[in-house]
């Protein structure tokens, strides 16, 4: 690990981009480290190379791998076990916001415009000093069931996560995705039991899911909802794979998923209409998606590997802006949406 920390440390130093991630319950990391400082696009998803996308489809940056030195690099899982204090500090202006946003995303479910809207905030954090790696070797330590990863390009910005959510896994014409909603703090219980509320805003993103893949794939299955858990925060998780059809490119199967009901709502269009209207903020790469295009680095075998980016920050300078959202359904309670946003910064907030 040590010989990706100075590497990464030279290439922000020279300002030029690199990308270092690790995938769930892996035992090592990759880095790509580009050689210029060029800003690459996808375009038909046949490069390769490390992709980053924004949530409303406008950008999709590539770190190519033609373009960079690709790096494995070991990691020093030991798990972080001391709990540190968690200090909540409630900013009335952004609670009292994002319940009205909640509670005006109630009304429209009520008058029939969408039957779910994932609404979101970002929280800005002041930093007395911040170590883009070390924060990321944090990360790592704390999330081993997570994708973590950190982004750089001096053109783009620099973002960094955790993210428990695949988007899609494309081998051949395997292909596995998930369907995850729902949301409760760990209190230490063996039992998770979940509400209504959860279940079926869970069972939308499923539906969706299966739906949509039946279009473009053959021997679809999925599995029973199942509890899963990221840091401190269990989910509802349903696992759904088959055979993609050999017309089936990965633009396609991506344009189809992305962005699925789990960050955006059901119908897609009008609740990311909702979102893009009423947020009064551009998400950028939250809820995007990002990972390997093309290319499993590890194996030096064709496919692709993507993860919706949840959990995650940028950072701009001493400022940490974080950002979490909830899904919301005709059962919503404002008051616990916005614990639910709290408790999913802390993700974050626990590594700054
Ligand atoms: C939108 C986020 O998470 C998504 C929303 C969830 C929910 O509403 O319960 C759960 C998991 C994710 O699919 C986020 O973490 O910011």
């Amino acid at each position: 690990m040590e010989e990706i920390v100075t590497l990464a440390q030279n290439h922000l130093q020279a300002k030029l981009p690199f990308v270092l991630y690790c995938k769930p319950n892996s035992e090592a990391g990759i880095g790509f480290f580009q050689q210029n400082d060029t800003v690459f696009e996808v375009n038909d998803y046949t490069e390769k190379g490390f992709v980053i996308a924004t949530f409303d489809g406008a950008k999709t940056y590539l770190i190519p791998e033609s373009a960079s030195a690709v790096v494995h690099f070991s990691l020093d899982k030991k798990v972080m076990t001391n709990s540190q204090q968690e200090v909540i500090e409630v900013n009335t202006n952004s609670k009292i916001n994002f319940e009205a946003l909640v509670a005006k995303g109630i009304e429209a479910i009520n008058n029939d415009e969408f039957k779910k809207v994932v609404l979101s905030r970002s929280e800005k954090v002041d930093l007395a000093e911040f170590d883009l790696i070390a924060t990321f070797k944090k990360l790592i330590q704390r999330y081993p069931s997570t994708f973590v990863y950190c982004f750089y390009h001096p053109k783009i910005g620099t973002w960094l996560g955790a993210t428990p959510e695949q988007l899609l896994k494309v081998k051949d014409t395997y292909f596995e995705t998930i369907s995850l909603a729902g949301t409760q703090i760990d209190t230490g219980s063996s039992e998770i039991i979940w509400g209504e509320k959860e279940k079926e805003e869970q069972q939308f993103v499923t539906d969706y899911i299966v739906s949509k893949v039946e279009n473009v794939a053959t021997a679809v299955r999925y599995t029973k909802a199942y509890s899963i858990k990221a840091g401190s925060i269990w989910h509802i998780r349903t696992d759904v794979s088959g055979q993609l059809n050999s017309d089936s490119s990965l633009k396609k199967v991506i344009g189809l998923l992305h962005p699925t009901p789990a960050v955006c709502g059901l119908p897609k269009e009008n609740s990311k209409a909702f979102i893009v209207k009423n947020e009064q903020y551009d998400r950028s790469f939250y809820t995007g998606f990002l990972g390997e295009l093309n290319c499993n680095f590890t194996t030096s075998t064709n496919s692709s590997d993507l993860y919706v980016n949840l959990r995650c920050m940028q950072i701009k300078g001493l400022q940490a802006y974080l950002y979490m959202g909830c899904g919301i359904t005709k059962d919503s309670i404002p008051a616990k949406e916005w614990e639910e946003s709290v408790n999913k910064s802390m993700t974050m907030k626990k590594v700054l």
